[in-house]
């Protein structure tokens, strides 16, 4: 594995604090980590141009310092859908910029933790989606669950859309971004029954989240990079499981 690339199922659902979070736990194994974020909306402009938030953590979070442009190649000012930051901008967001910059990472360090931007099917421009790109890096998925009423609809989708196409889910994190969330354990035995992905962690929230913090929540050696986990949503048999575990009642398939 030289890779990971993180997903949400929504912007602002924690993708930037697991990935950092992951960085430490694969850096703690002794492995050198860099942080990607190919594709940042919402940037400031400084004495050396544009820098996103989540990039310049990545980066400084990385067990060597990496070129910003390499860590961060597409960059755009308005902090709004990346499609349309990129049409104002007058740039068209392509794959060999994001591969070429990702092997030149990839040749720094072991592991590359690449971050999503927003979620899965954001698009990227007009024949281009986020979901292209780990495809294009070969790089397995991990989908971060932003715990909050909404996100089992969100998490199911979110799959099913993994792997319609042709995503390869190797693991979720369950991120507690709502800390009021009421039966949040009810919801992480669905969340559970549901995705045929191993839990790599679940996350409280956390007054000051950092990175070795985070890091004791998560175990990326859960990773099973095995073909049999092919984000496939829970069968029939795991469905039942569930009802009986949740005491939910599916519907009745009517004649
Ligand atoms: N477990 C947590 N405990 C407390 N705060 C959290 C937790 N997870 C995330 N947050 C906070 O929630 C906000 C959104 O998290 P984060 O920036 O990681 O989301 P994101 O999915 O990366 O968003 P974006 O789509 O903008 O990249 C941040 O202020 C972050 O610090
Ligand atoms: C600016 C924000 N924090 C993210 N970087 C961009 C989220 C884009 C979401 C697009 C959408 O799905 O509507
Ligand atoms: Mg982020």
């Amino acid at each position: 594995m030289h890779g990971l690339f993180v997903t949400g199922t929504d912007t602002g659902c924690g993708k930037t604090e697991i990935s950092l979070g992951l960085m430490a736990a694969l850096q703690a194994t002794g492995e050198s980590v860099l942080g990607m974020k190919p594709v940042a909306s919402g940037c400031a402009r400084g004495p050396d141009g544009l820098r996103n938030d989540d990039a310049v953590r990545l980066r400084a979070h990385g067990s060597s310092e990496a070129p910003y442009g390499l860590v961060n190649p597409y960059a755009f000012e308005p902090a709004i859908a990346p499609h349309i930051a990129a049409g104002q901008a007058g740039v068209e967001i392509g794959l060999p910029t994001i591969e070429q910059a990702y092997r030149a990472l990839a040749g720094e360090a072991d592991q590359v933790v690449v971050e999503g931007v927003g979620g899965w099917r954001v698009p990227l421009g007009p024949q281009l989606y986020l979901s292209d790109i780990p495809k294009a890096l070969g790089l397995p998925v991990i989908l971060v669950v932003g715990l909050r009423l909404g996100c089992i609809n969100h998490a199911v989708l979110t799959i099913e859309s993994i792997q319609s196409t042709g995503g390869v889910l190797v693991g979720w994190v369950a991120n507690q971004v709502d800390p009021t969330m009421l039966s949040r354990d009810a919801n992480l035995a669905t969340l559970a029954a549901l995705i045929d992905a191993p839990c790599l962690g679940v996350l409280p929230w956390l007054e000051e989240p950092n990175p070795s913090e985070l890091a004791e929540y998560l175990h990326p050696e859960l990773i099973d990079l095995q073909p049999r986990h092919t984000a496939k949503l829970a069968t029939t048999q795991t469905r039942s499981e569930l009802r009986s575990e949740t005491g939910a009642r599916t519907p009745t398939r009517r004649a």
